[in-house]
């Protein structure tokens, strides 16, 4: 799988033609971003943005409602981004929108994109932390910003979604947060408002080092995949559409030196892959010491083993301003304790928020699981396939993601679609990133429509009308089964999702199981029997932090050693010992710390943290629940309850 995610360095090296004025046209004309919200220059033929009296984005006496007396942008005279002349980029910016752009803003939820929020409107939620602000019910409530507020408009977005309602406040209040949410539930906007109301705020302040060669974004935006990156970028575009906030993306398998020409254009918000923010920072062109805003998305991927080192890089070993200085967030459908854990060291005085029974699917999404043997899955794939078209709109294949486990497996299953009668494309970390990003496109109009694809489409990608998500090979991290179904049953609608499983996938039968019952889906008998055989318990799943891992772990380790180990390892007797929630941080607790009890605590190791715990626990190795005062209990605070 880790070739899947790989976004390392990049090949490319060819030095011909970088450096600053070769290449832009308009050099002589760049006001770099420290001038900002300085007045325009003499022989501006316009007053800038808000001029005179300033105004939010007040263009020139007409535009969007410049009001006198103030706003965000454009003080006295003037705005920021102005060049001299007073150019200014929101004259030039691309209509994100297409010609929807000014259309008539949505004003009540028929209008919206057809989210259906009365799915949501149940949805349990837990905040944990200091001084958590209380969530809101409207985006007019917290003071984002006009031409953000239009944007939100434009979007038509009528309402917040529960984790926009409870992240935005906390965000905006400056706190750094750690939030769950189910998949496609809108975390994307949760955490971009309120870094581009952030920055819009706070452009006039901005002094961005002067004469020296670089790139200083304000923001960083980090994603495990180009495509997800390319996504958020997306979006974030169209949030920040004439707020006069630039948002550049750089990610692998692209040609680095037209990502270095757009970052010296200027850039507020820079959406990257870690492999190519690497790469940057080690030539020397992006510089993080003005990072204000540092937002991971699918977390938990990427502090898992394959990225951790590289984010550690980027946000510990380079310039980036240390927590507390500046402000992290961090986004997940799901957060294994243990990633918790890591991620706390990126993290200040955080809020904990959990939206839904976290890391579970959400109950649009019909999941179904057949048991069907190797051979026998690409005559049962065709079979659904038929019966789809069959069901279908005027004969019309939905559009259906199929996930495998291999690079090769995907392409070899693709080919015999396409020979089948079954028009497919592939997504996978051998294609070349054109490749991947002509199957997306292709997928997403349904020229071809169906995907196959290994995890890299697993999370994030948010394609409207999937109808079905076929998981051909099931992963084996509950978690990953989490994020592929959710590409299905996106914004409050519903979807399909089936799995095949056999005797390859017994160590799933369990979480399987559970996550099915969790999401109120009926379970085949036989697959309770597989769940139920505590030898199968030998499973790669990290799920130990309560409800499918979606409580504060701080919470959870705070007094509550003893008992037995739990889900993941950790002996009897052991448990947590006061991991987390003590004053100080972690480890301090007196006799406690994590992993530090002979025998017991996570992992079993004395003074060791061991991911997945391995020493004579509960779910593995040990025999589920089997050894008393061990295992899966009552008081076994770190267990499913
Ligand atoms: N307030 C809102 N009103 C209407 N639609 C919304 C709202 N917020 C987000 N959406 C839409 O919901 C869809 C899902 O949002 P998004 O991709 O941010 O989900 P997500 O929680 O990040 O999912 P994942 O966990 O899969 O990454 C998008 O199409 C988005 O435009």
């Amino acid at each position: 799988m880790s070739s899947s995610w790989a976004d390392v360095s990049e090949s490319e090296r060819a030095q011909s033609g970088w450096g600053y004025g070769n290449s832009r046209p308009s050099r002589t004309n760049y006001v770099p971003p420290h001038l900002r919200g300085r007045g325009p220059s003499p022989g501006s033929d316009r007053g800038g943005y808000g001029g005179g009296g300033g105004g939010y984005g007040g263009r020139g006496g007409q535009g969007y409602g410049g009001r006198g007396g103030g706003g965000y942008v454009g003080r006295g005279g003037g705005g920021w981004n102005n060049r001299s002349g007073g150019w200014d980029r929101r004259d030039t910016e691309t209509n994100p929108f297409g010609n929807d752009g000014n259309a008539e803003p949505a004003v009540n939820e028929q209008d919206n994109t057809g989210i259906n929020f009365e799915a949501y409107e149940d949805i349990p939620i837990e905040t944990s932390g200091d001084n958590v602000p209380p969530p809101v019910n409207t985006f007019a409530e917290i003071d984002l910003g006009e031409a953000l507020n239009l944007n939100i408009q434009r979007c038509k977005y009528v309402k917040p979604t529960p984790v926009q309602r409870n992240a935005i406040p906390i965000l905006a209040a400056g706190r750094d947060l750690m939030a769950c949410a189910q998949t496609g539930s809108g975390k994307t906007a949760a955490f971009c408002f309120p870094i581009i109301s952030g920055i819009m705020k706070e452009q006039q302040n901005v002094e961005r080092p002067r004469g020296v060669r670089g790139v200083y974004p304000l923001a960083v935006i980090l994603s495990p995949t180009r495509e997800l990156a390319c996504q958020i970028h997306d979006e974030a575009r169209k949030f920040s559409y004439q707020t006069g906030v630039k948002v550049v993306v750089a990610y692998g398998g692209t040609p680095v030196n037209q990502q270095i020409r757009e970052l010296e254009r200027g850039v507020d918000i820079l959406v990257a892959t870690p492999g190519r923010l690497n790469d940057l920072l080690e030539r020397g062109r992006v510089s993080l010491q003005m990072v204000k805003y540092l937002a991971l998305d699918e977390a938990d991927r990427m502090l898992d083993m394959g990225f951790e080192p590289q984010i550690r890089k980027i946000v510990q070993q380079m310039d980036m301003p240390p927590p507390g200085v500046r402000q992290t967030m961090l986004f997940s459908a799901t957060f294994p304790r243990e990633i918790q854990r890591l991620a706390s060291d990126f993290l200040s005085n955080y809020i904990f928020l959990a939206v839904g029974r976290v890391g579970s699917s959400t109950d649009l999404i019909v999941q179904r699981v057949e048991f069907v043997h190797d051979s026998d899955k690409r005559s049962h794939l065709m079979d659904l396939l038929h019966a789809q078209r069959e069901n279908g709109n005027q004969g019309k294949q939905a559009l259906t993601l199929v996930f495998v486990e291999t690079k090769k497996g995907a392409d070899s299953l693709e080919n015999w679609l396409c020979m089948n009668g079954f028009p497919a494309t592939t997504i996978h970390g051998d294609r070349s990133q054109q490749e991947r990003e002509v199957a997306l496109r292709s997928f997403k109009t349904g020229r071809t429509p169906i995907l196959v694809a290994t995890d890299v489409a697993a999370r994030g990608l948010d394609i409207p009308h999937v109808a079905h998500v076929v998981n051909f090979d099931l992963p084996n991290d509950i978690d990953d089964y989490v994020h592929r179904i959710g590409r299905t049953g996106r914004a409050g609608n519903s979807g399909l999702a089936t799995a095949f499983f056999n005797d390859n996938n017994t160590s799933m039968a369990k979480p399987l199981a559970e996550l099915m019952q969790e999401a109120n889906q009926e379970v085949p008998d036989w697959l309770s029997r597989y769940a139920s055989r505590a030898s199968f318990g030998g499973g790669k799943n990290r799920r130990s932090g309560g409800r499918f891992g979606g409580r504060d772990f701080r919470r959870e380790s705070f007094g509550q050693g003893g008992g037995g180990g739990g889900y993941y390892g950790g002996g009897g007797g052991g448990g947590y010992g006061g991991y987390g929630a003590m004053p100080g941080g972690y480890g301090n607790a007196p006799g406690g710390g994590y992993g530090n009890v002979p025998g017991g605590g996570y992992g079993a190791v004395p003074g060791g943290y061991v991911p997945y715990g391995r020493g004579g626990g509960a779910y593995y190795g040990g025999g589920y629940g089997a050894v008393p005062n061990q295992g899966y209990g009552p008081g076994v605070a770190s267990a499913w309850d």
